[in-house]
């Protein structure tokens, strides 16, 4: 048994790890990084970046349908075998090798492989053979997929986001599970790629956003291409020489029983705190399976404990990781006097097509918030230059003060005007200090400016009546 002890002990060198690493190890050399698995990060193995390279395979393969349209039919077949190499390659040698050199770059001193648990306050053990003891913890340990018990019998043909792209050719079927963010952008790229796709939900809405009729274009829109079942349960599965058998009941009972070559399970994840024994270290586990924090600190309670990145089960996103990571280890480094940040406007962006994206708050947080919504279709100039005119985009204001104060967006490349939209919700900018910008004509970000000025009208309207219902007959 080897003992080590230092200051700080980060637990997962994922993107909020190595965040927390490149913090605290310039202030000291007493610490320590623990991985269970390979280096990498989830993100640039088998996250963001395997998933992004996959959709933009699929879109090429679109463009060979839709070329006709523009005059410029094209012939040509998706090769998957040669689609998965290209993934990997380029996963591997542009992005998982940029993380893996800077991991190279750090002393070996400061470096731990196995798995860590807690085995009392202050005391974890990694692997069988080795225990840290530590000052301070930064609990970076990421999440996993669900994976529920009913795809037990299918087993050898489940396929998550942690094996889905080290497939040596792509399957003549697949179902995938969920409706979620993975469900949407995995499935509509198999489906593009030729493979015979059918997505099941289970509340039949797409839950990122929260407007009823944005929930419900969005679902028309992708049901238009996919073949989505949107509302139901897997009640059972079996495995014979076919396939795997998928059994799912549809809320009037019907049920469809189908076969596929392969499930792809992405029905939400889950934080992997539960596998770190944290209630050795007397911390209470929440019933959503993660621990209480405060956001501005990343701090556990009054425990010397910071939490970072997916392993909270809150906006399991690249961007709050990296946030967090730093946060979580300026704290650490601070502590017991807080260091609390500000946190940036929520951002999630689908990169399906068309994207979705919600920016800042949602209509469902704005309940109750005396606002006017801007809306329109997706339909610039340019997205009908482009043949890219499904989708809609609300905007929603202060109805008093004009504050943007959030949107939600469905539409082509809708990514670039969700980033504009953060950056005006960022600074607390106005609708009319945003149509202050000149904005080119034409671009998609002339839909910007005429769904504010359609909220502008809006605005004026709800002022005249505000003012007829307060003015004394
Ligand atoms: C398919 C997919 C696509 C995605 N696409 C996007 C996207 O387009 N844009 C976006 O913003 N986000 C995307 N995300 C989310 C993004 O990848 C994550 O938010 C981010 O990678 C989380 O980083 P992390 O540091 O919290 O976790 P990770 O990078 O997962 O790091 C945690 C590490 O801790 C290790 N670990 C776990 N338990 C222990 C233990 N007990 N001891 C030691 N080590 C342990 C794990 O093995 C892991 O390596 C995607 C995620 C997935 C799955
Ligand atoms: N573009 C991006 O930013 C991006 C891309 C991929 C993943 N991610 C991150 O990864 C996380 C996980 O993604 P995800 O898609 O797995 O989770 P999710 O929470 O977005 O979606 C899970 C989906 O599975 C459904 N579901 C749950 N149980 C089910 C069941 N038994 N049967 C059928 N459906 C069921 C849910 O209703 C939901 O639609 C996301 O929260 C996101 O932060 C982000």
């Amino acid at each position: 048994m080897k003992t080590i002890e230092v200051e700080y002990a980060i637990i997962g060198a994922g993107t909020s790890g190595l965040g927390a690493y490149s913090r605290i190890s310039r202030q000291t050399d007493s610490l320590v990084m623990i991985q269970d698995g390979p280096y990498g990060t989830t993100c640039a193995r088998v996250g963001c970046m395997p998933s992004k390279l996959l959709i933009t395979a699929a879109d090429h393969a679109h463009h060979l349908h839709t070329g006709d349209f523009f005059g410029v039919p094209s012939s040509g077949r998706v090769e998957g075998r040669k689609v998965l190499e290209r993934l990997r390659r380029e996963r591997d040698h542009r992005f998982v090798a940029r993380n893996l050199r800077y991991i190279d770059k750090i002393p070996n001193h400061h470096k731990l492989e196995g798995r860590a648990r807690f085995i009392g306050p202050g005391r974890l053990m990694v692997g069988e053979s080795v225990e840290v003891r530590a000052e301070k913890f930064i609990l970076a340990c990421g999440s996993r997929p669900a994976i529920s018990e009913v795809f037990n019998p299918v087993m050898s043909r489940v396929l998550t986001s942690d094996t889905i792209f080290e497939l040596e050719d792509l399957p003549r079927s697949i179902a995938v599970i969920g409706m979620g963010v993975i469900a949407l952008e995995l499935g509509q790229a198999l489906h593009r790629l030729g493979v015979d796709t059918t997505l099941y939900g289970r509340s039949g809405r797409i839950n990122a956003l929260t407007h009823p009729i944005m929930q419900r274009q969005a679902l028309e829109v992708l049901s238009a291409e996919l073949d989505i079942q949107p509302c139901g349960q897997v009640l059972s599965t079996w495995e014979d020489a076919e396939g795997a058998w998928i059994e799912y009941e549809q809320p009037d009972g019907q049920r469809i029983t189908k076969v596929f070559d392969r499930i792809l399970v992405a029905m939400g994840r889950v934080s992997n705190l539960d596998r770190l024994g944290l209630e050795q270290a007397g911390v209470e586990i929440t019933d959503r399976g993660t621990v209480s924090f405060d956001p501005h600190t990343m701090r556990c309670g009054n425990l010397p404990l910071f939490i970072a990145g997916d392993a909270t089960d809150h906006l399991p996103v690249w961007h709050e990781a990296y946030d967090e990571g730093r946060i979580a280890a300026d704290n650490a480094l601070n502590s017991p006097a807080p260091a609390p940040a500000g946190r940036r406007p929520p951002l999630m962006v689908f990169f399906t097509d068309p994207q979705i994206a919600i920016i800042g708050q949602s209509f469902q947080q704005l309940q109750g918030r005396e606002i006017v919504i801007g809306e329109l279709p997706f339909t610039s100039a340019r997205h009908v230059v482009w043949n890219k005119v499904q989708g809609r985009i609300q905007v929603y204001l202060d109805a008093r003060t004009d504050v943007i104060l959030g949107a939600e967006l469905l539409g082509y490349q809708a990514e670039h005007l969700a980033h504009l939209l953060a950056l005006a919700i960022t600074h607390g900018m106005t609708a009319e200090q945003v149509l202050a910008m000149p904005i080119y004509h034409p671009s998609a970000e002339e839909l910007l400016r005429d769904v504010l000025i359609d909220a502008r009208k809006k605005r004026k309207r709800h002022e005249a009546e505000t003012v007829s219902l307060t003015t004394p007959a």
